[in-house]
């Protein structure tokens, strides 16, 4: 699963991956930035396929980093602390990675070096109030930040039409808005890309879950949360301001990305 920060990555990975899956949750961290150790070297886009494949070469420290992260996101309920130990649960497994750090686009060698490729794909103005909302952007720098997120949204459509990637089998488009309203659809065209044929009824019962107004992927424990895919999905227009929204649209980036992917200008530029 590749996307940007705040574009619904957590749902979709926690729906996408399953009690016997080797989860890899945000792999990337591993190669350090803002606050999470550095432990291994390189590209994130070389860095994925190798650990998707459960390279022991990658060496002791990132399998045992893997092994501690699973208490928390990384390698998700593989239960081994040993980094051989791990890289065997690693290859006994169906591996799912889900990266938000592919700022630089798509690279033809990543897609063809891995099974599938999900691409999740947010309305920009909903992952820049996303992170207005988690104190990523400061309402004073919208420009700012729109310009970042569409910034790497851009370069991802660039390498989806050079690289021609809506016509590639393995690659797949999830649009956010639609995970949240139409869970099940959208579930049971993955399962069916994934080859695993139609969405079991256990499996549409936790997508309903996930989206619906009693259940919260980012809730902590011991609070009480409530959620409604739809309502997240639509917020932004509430809590950002006229300004806010046509700020983001008369970025030229974000202008195209939107117009590439079907989202609604509300602003058009004079
Ligand atoms: N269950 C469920 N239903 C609907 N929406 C959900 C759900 N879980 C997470 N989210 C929303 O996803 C946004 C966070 O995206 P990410 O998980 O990609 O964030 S992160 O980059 O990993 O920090 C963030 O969006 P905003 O609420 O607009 O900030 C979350 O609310």
């Amino acid at each position: 699963i590749v996307t940007e920060f705040r574009s619904g990555s957590t749902l979709l990975g926690g729906l996408v991956a399953n009690a016997s899956t080797f989860y890899f949750f945000e792999p990337c961290r591993l190669l350090g930035g803002d606050h999470n150790r550095k432990v291994a070297s390189g590209s994130c886009d070389a860095l994925v396929p190798r650990l998707l494949a459960c390279d022991a070469a990658l060496g002791d420290k990132v399998w045992r980093e893997v092994a501690t992260k699973d208490r928390g996101f990384l390698g998700h309920r593989v239960g081994a602390t040993k980094p051989a130990a791990v890289v065997t649960a690693c290859a006994a497994r169906e591996r799912v990675a889900k990266v938000t750090r592919m700022d630089a686009g798509l690279p033809k060698a990543f897609l063809d070096a891995v099974d599938r490729t999900l691409r999740l794909v947010r309305d920009p103005r909903a992952v820049v109030n996303s992170r207005v909302r988690g104190h990523m952007c400061s309402n004073k720098k919208i420009s700012a930040c729109a310009r970042t997120v569409c910034k790497r949204m851009a370069a991802k459509d660039a390498d989806e039409e050079r690289l021609g990637l809506l016509s590639r089998g393995d690659y797949r488009v999830v649009y956010y808005e639609r995970l949240v309203t139409a869970a099940a659809v959208e579930l049971d065209g993955i399962s069916r890309w994934r080859g695993r044929g139609k969405l079991g009824v256990p499996e549409r019962h936790h997508a309903l879950r996930q989206v619906n107004d009693k259940s919260d992927a980012e809730c902590k424990p011991g609070r009480s949360c409530r959620r409604d895919g739809a309502a997240v999905a639509a917020r932004w227009r509430e809590e950002l301001s006229p300004a806010d929204v046509a700020t983001i649209e008369a970025d030229e980036r974000c202008a195209r990305t939107m117009r590439r992917h079907n989202y609604t200008v509300l602003y058009l530029a004079s």
